[in-house]
């Protein structure tokens, strides 16, 4: 299934008639070089195959990028070259395997066009042809070079007659294909741009899948990322329903890099910016982008989504996403993914680190060893085993916490807004002060949500019991933080640890200004509650996957602001429709469907408060009129095909 974007995307105009489509073999109709790929099955158990490899990688470089004449670069790559005819069969396989993804893709164009597209090549018919006439690509669409044979078997040469082999070949083999209409060249290599250049061709379109390079760039009327690129461009009929290299991704606060590797190898443009954004730099640079991707720093507030043209979805590379404005996001039709629980056991792990750091005045301690000053004594210091802790927000952390804990001998009590599983022998509290009265060490996580402000402030803290200990590994807002300051200097309570702070630093060149540095038996750290290796990792994993889903088939699960739907894929085409929750909208649908005489097969539709997420798979029979009148339903937030 592939997508189309909303309704404002601005469709091009079709190019009508279809023109010559001159196409280059290799590093373009496939994703390697022919000669290259020969010479590693010729040079199988060479003892310096890598080199001879190497060098002939670098001849065909230098003769794609212009910086050696190509019959030089054919003539010294053959020369080089120790191949046989058997080799051929082998080769051409194997190319089989590696055609571009986007040709793979949009075969049935090929199919249906075949009179209209050449593959002229300096490449050799003898592999060539067998790998596009899977395509329907006759022979004689094909014009490449050919080899030359000695008795064995042996490729000693290429044919000289042939024009292809010589300098500006292209140029003499599309003067004497003498094509009238419209002639487009598609291709990596410089020797393609110059059949523009010699007017043998109206546009060179340079094709980037497999190899961009800089000097043919330069040179391109059009460059394609891919083959959907041009037939979207051209209006022409394609597998896809958007070029995925149409989508911008915009990264933000270094998440780890594994996420946009998955963006780029679904063919997303993927940007990144290290470090958080603020609201105004924000607004700047979310101009076009279709999926942003942050962490807990950044907000996403209305003003940035105002500025959001092209939004679809946003990935909190978090758990937390109260810095988000969800339900404006929800309003225009942007659903918000997170990890829920990729980085829970990272946080659990700190929190135990810290419980017993504190409880043995390590901060105190360790910073006295580096400064070379001897202090042993137990003063102070206690054993966590039979402690109560008291866990404030029994969610995912919380719980985790509260068995890892009782493992270690802890007895835990907890305190929930909500009804919570209770784990183990854990002893629910029923307000927060039962469980801030009888806590040894209080642990926050709770949930950033506005009315967690101060959840802790200076009469919670004077419940706690002198010399205990606070955990705040939620969120900065959730304590209020010169009231803690205070409690932790007038020695009414003996420790606290710290990760996140009601203002952070934007990137790690900024300072960080805190009442709570210095004071003794605090630790603090700059919210890395979350960040480990393993953590991080799962996150990049995740929050891709679910956002490429989402675009791809529809499916909403686990968004934190749109209706959860999971849906089984069909041979349809799948419409999607997000609309304002008012009544009537999903017959409004229905009627222009039944009015075009369109077969759905099947339908699901979800609603919440704001909106409605209505999907109705449909034959893919169908009158294009039918997608413009279901752009028009009124309340439509967002509309797309999938197909
Ligand atoms: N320091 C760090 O790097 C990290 C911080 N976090 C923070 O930890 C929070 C909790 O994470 P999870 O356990 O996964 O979330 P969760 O949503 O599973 O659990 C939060 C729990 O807090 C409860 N709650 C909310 N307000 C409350 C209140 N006033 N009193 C008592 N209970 C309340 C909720 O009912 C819920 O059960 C996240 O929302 C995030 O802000 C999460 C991961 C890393
Ligand atoms: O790692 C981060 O940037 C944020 C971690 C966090 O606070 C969360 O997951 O909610």
């Amino acid at each position: 299934m592939g997508f189309v974007p909303d309704i404002t995307a601005a469709m091009p105009q079709p190019t009508t008639p279809l023109p010559y489509l001159i196409i280059d073999f290799d590093s373009t109709f496939t994703q390697v070089e022919g000669l290259d790929e020969l010479a590693d099955i010729a040079l199988q158990g060479h003892p310096d195959r890598e080199k001879v490899v190497g060098e002939i990688r670098a001849l065909t470089d230098r003769g794609m990028s212009g910086s050696l004449s190509f019959s030089e670069s054919l003539q010294q790559r053959l020369a080089l070259l120790p191949a046989r005819r058997e080799h051929l069969p082998v080769l051409v396989e194997q190319l089989k395997g590696k055609v571009s993804e986007s040709i793979v893709r949009n075969r049935s164009f090929f199919e249906r066009f075949p009179g209209r597209v050449y593959i002229v090549s300096s490449g050799f018919r003898e592999f060539i042809e067998p790998v596009v006439a899977d395509f329907g690509i006759q022979a004689d669409h094909v014009l490449a070079n050919t080899f030359t044979f000695d008795q064995d078997g042996r490729i000693t040469g290429f044919d000289p007659d042939n024009v292809l082999s010589r300098d500006g070949g292209k140029i003499l083999q599309l003067r004497e294909l003498d094509l009238s209409g419209d002639v487009y060249v598609l291709g990596d290599g410089y020797t393609d741009y110059q059949i523009r250049e010699a007017g043998l061709a109206n546009r060179f379109y340079a094709f980037t899948e497999n190899i961009s390079r800089e000097a043919v760039v330069a040179r391109a009327d059009e460059v394609l990322p891919s083959f959907d690129e041009f037939l979207y461009q051209n209006k022409l009929p394609m597998t896809l329903s958007y070029p995925k290299n149409r989508i911008k991704v915009l990264l933000l606060e270094n998440p780890d890099v594994r996420a946009a590797e998955l963006f780029r190898a679904e063919g997303y443009q993927v940007d990144s910016v290290p470090g958080g954004l603020d609201e105004e730099e924000l607004m700047e640079r979310i101009e076009g982008v279709s999926i942003l991707g942050i962490r807990s720093k950044t907000q996403v507030t209305q003003r940035v989504l105002d500025k959001a043209n092209r939004l679809i979805a946003i990935g909190a590379f978090c758990i937390g996403t109260n810095q988000i404005d969800l339900t404006e996001a929800m309003k225009r039709g942007v659903a918000v993914f997170n990890a829920p629980f990729s980085n829970t056991r990272s946080v659990v792990e700190l929190a135990l680190g810290e419980i017993i750091m504190l409880a043995r005045r390590i901060p105190e301690k360790s910073p006295k060893m580096h400064a070379g000053e001897w202090d042993k004594s137990a003063k102070g210091s206690f054993e966590i085993r039979g402690k109560k802790l008291g866990i404030v927000g029994y969610g995912n952390i919380g719980s985790q916490l509260s068995v890892v804990a009782e493992a270690v001998g802890m007895q835990v009590l907890y305190y929930d807004v909500a009804e919570k599983l209770q784990l183990g022998n854990a002893v629910r509290c029923r307000t927060l002060p039962e469980l801030l009265q009888q806590a040894d060490i209080v642990t926050l996580h709770v949930d950033g949500r506005k009315d967690n402000t101060n959840l802790i402030g200076a009469a919670e803290l004077a419940m706690m019991k002198p010399g205990a200990i606070l955990l705040n590994n939620a969120r900065g807002h959730v304590v209020d933080v010169p009231a803690l300051a205070a409690a932790l200097r007038s020695g009414h309570l003996g420790g606290a640890a710290v990760d996140v702070f009601p203002y952070e630093p934007k990137t790690n060149d900024e300072g960080f200004e805190s009442e709570l540095r210095g004071l003794p038996n605090v630790l603090l750290t700059p919210h890395i509650g979350g960040s480990t290796a393993e953590a991080q990792r799962n996150i990049a994993e995740f929050v891709p996957e679910r956002i490429m889903q989402y675009i791809n088939t529809g499916n909403t699960q686990q968004s934190v602001n749109f209706p959860n739907i999971q849906l089984p894929t069909q041979q349809a085409h799948r419409l999607i429709h997000i609309h304002a929750n008012v009544p009537g909208v999903l017959a409004r649908i229905n009627n222009v469907l039944a009015a075009h005489h369109v077969n759905i097969l099947g339908q699901y539709l979800k609603t919440n408060e704001q909106i409605g997420y209505v999907i109705t798979d449909i034959n893919q029979e169908y009158d294009q009129e039918v997608i413009k009148a279901l752009r028009e339903v009124e309340h439509t937030i967002k509309f797309r095909v999938l197909y």
